[in-house]
């Protein structure tokens, strides 16, 4: 085992969060008497954040609005947004379990997400997942975030991670970015919301299946 310290992604990697980000954005778009998004709109729109997230959704559905105006709709949406109950069956399928069996295994597991820390904090326990994860460092933790291998930096420091004894698993650009950033290995999880085909994100290994990764981490040595 010479990778003890992982640092995961979370949506479009442990949870397929898409639908209740899609009614919440949905809640406000009616709020403000514009058109809905769609559900594959809403997947190209996650992974950079929820300032960018709510941006993308007004300028789907019209203008774009002035930027004091945005932060409130930012802010009625994470209203809405952390108000929805999640559940364990939200997770990707054999994810609770896998993480159980890293765990136990010795691994130090990380959350390395860009959704801001308190929604985070709050979906945690609901998934099932409180205390599965060693450090959780959300988007608005750090004054930097994904793409910027800082963020990951941070996840792996609090792991005590080095570089040969670490790798990032995540869906999109951002969490292969930060991996290079960082020299870490990258592990794509085929099934979440990248905006570019999975086999250009240039990770090490690309899993159909969560539960496939503690064999993947053997494969990478
Ligand atoms: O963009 C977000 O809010 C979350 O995305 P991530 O968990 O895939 O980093
Ligand atoms: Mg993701």
């Amino acid at each position: 085992m010479s990778r003890t310290a992982l640092a995961f992604d979370l949506d479009g990697t442990l949870i397929d969060s898409a639908p209740d980000l899609c009614a919440s954005l949905n809640r406000v778009l009616t709020e403000l008497d514009r058109p809905h998004v769609t559900l594959a709109q809403v997947k190209g729109f996650i992974g950079d954040g929820v300032r960018l997230l709510v941006g993308r959704a007004l300028a789907a559905t019209g203008d774009e609005a002035p930027e004091e105006e945005t932060v409130r709709y930012v802010a009625r949406f994470l209203e809405i947004y952390e108000a929805i109950p999640a559940t364990p069956a939200q997770l990707y399928p054999g994810v609770a379990e896998t993480l159980g069996r890293l765990k136990a295994g010795g691994y130090r597991l990380g959350l390395c997400t860009n959704k801001p820390q308190q929604a985070t904090e709050t979906l945690l326990p609901q998934l099932g997942l409180d205390g599965v994860f060693d450090c959780v460092v959300g988007g608005d933790a750090l004054p930097v975030r994904k793409p910027d291998a800082g963020h990951l930096q941070a996840v792996l420091e609090r792991l005590g991670g080095t570089r040969a004894s670490s790798a990032m698993i995540g869906d999109n650009e951002n969490d292969s970015a930060v991996a290079v950033g960082c020299g870490v290995p990258f592990i794509a999880m085929a099934y979440g919301y990248p905006r570019v085909p999975v086999a250009e994100l240039g990770a090490a290994l690309v899993l159909e299946r969560f539960a496939d990764l503690p064999e993947a981490l053997i494969t990478l040595g």
